[in-house]
């Protein structure tokens, strides 16, 4: 943490990548000093409530994409985003292809073993773009993309496209065959994972079984609790095959990612057009994370496991809650099954 001066006013949030420094501009700051937040983290993530933007604390060298914008109260500035001109050859092109979802299916792990490709480029924050800042226009979302060289294939990761109404219109927009992957997971599990993230924020919410339940007596399960709706994969499926084929849409196995992530990562490659570079001489177990990690990561020599936000410990939810839970989802699965062709084997 450093003092530097504003030289500008804005109100907004900015997520630089690569070298992950994140900064913010105070809301209404009157000052023209002020403090500037500089922080290493995880590629993307970013729980910041401080609102504090350093502009001076930018170095040129350090910047090559700025995206993102989270909480509700700040809003990415496009003046900002103009601004800054990145470093490196190529140009800026909109992705080709979108990790669309779902949430806590291992969508981050996903995008940071891809990065490793020499042919993908990605944005390593969420853009948000076809969900909450569609409005800024397809130049200013083209504008938080890394330069690209022929050959390159530009990614960016937002799971809540997948279970947005507008997002398969708008995306289809951009571009008929934009290449779709969506990251899958148990339906209970990810409920439970979405939940334990949701409780690290807000210690004090209620428990995961009465938020389950909408008359807990009849057993009447609360579908419109957006940890229960987003599992319902086949329903969210249909919106998106009304604008794109099957074969543009690309299923991973979020266990395999964990239990075989270049199996999974192969499936990917092939589905992209590329080569296969990512392989298992790529990955080792890390057993105090309990999770694959990356021998190398994208730019870097040393090993590189994921942040402590994902592989969380879930609390333990009452056996005959997840039983019912599972029975809720058990046809849906089915469907989703039938669906893709592939079973996640969710049900045994
Ligand atoms: N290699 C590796 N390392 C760590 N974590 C891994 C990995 N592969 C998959 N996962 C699982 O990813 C889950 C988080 O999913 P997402 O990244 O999609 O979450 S988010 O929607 O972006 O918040 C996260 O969920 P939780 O375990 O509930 O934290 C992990 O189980």
């Amino acid at each position: 943490m450093h003092t530097c001066t504003i030289r500008e006013s804005f109100t907004s949030l900015a997520i630089i990548g690569e070298k992950e420094i994140l900064c913010f501009l105070k809301k209404n700051h009157n000052s023209q000093t002020k403090v500037c937040y500089r922080q290493q983290i995880e590629r993307g993530e970013h729980y910041f409530s401080n609102p504090c933007l350093c502009i001076c604390c930018l170095s040129q060298t350090l910047i090559s994409s700025i995206s993102l914008i989270h909480n509700s109260d700040l809003v990415v500035s496009p003046r900002f985003a103009g601004k800054i001109s990145p470093l490196g050859e190529g140009s800026k092109k909109l992705p080709q292809a979108l990790i669309i979802g779902v949430k806590k299916g291992g969508t981050r792990a996903l995008l940071e073993f891809l990065r490793v490709h020499p042919d993908i480029r990605a944005v390593g924050a969420e853009p948000h773009f076809f969900d909450r800042n569609y409005d800024y226009g397809l130049e200013w979302y083209r504008d938080l993309m890394p330069k690209t060289l022929e050959g390159q294939i530009t990614m960016e990761k937002t799971p809540s496209y997948f279970v947005t109404r507008e997002a398969p219109a708008r995306i289809s927009a951009m571009s008929r065959d934009t290449k779709l992957i969506v990251v899958v997971r148990d339906p209970v599990t990810r409920a439970i994972s979405d939940y334990t993230q949701t409780l690290s924020k807000k210690p004090d919410i209620p428990s995961f079984e009465s938020l389950t339940f909408k008359n807990r007596t009849t057993g009447l399960i609360d579908t419109s609790w957006s940890a229960i709706q987003i599992g319902i994969y086949a329903k969210h499926l249909d919106n998106w095959l009304q604008y794109f084929p099957m074969d543009q849409i690309l299923f991973v196995s979020g266990e395999r990612l964990i239990s075989d992530p270049a199996g999974e990562l192969g499936r990917v490659q092939d589905f992209l057009g590329l080569k296969r570079i990512i392989t298992d001489k790529h990955f080792y177990f890390n057993q105090t994370k309990g999770f694959p990690c990356l021998k190398k990561a994208e730019g870097s020599s040393k090993p590189h496991c994921l942040g402590k936000t994902k592989g969380r410990t879930h609390p333990n939810i009452d056996p005959e809650v997840v039983q019912r839970l599972r029975d809720f989802y058990r046809p849906f699965n089915m469907k989703f099954y039938q669906m893709t062709g592939r079973f996640f084997g969710w049900d045994h």
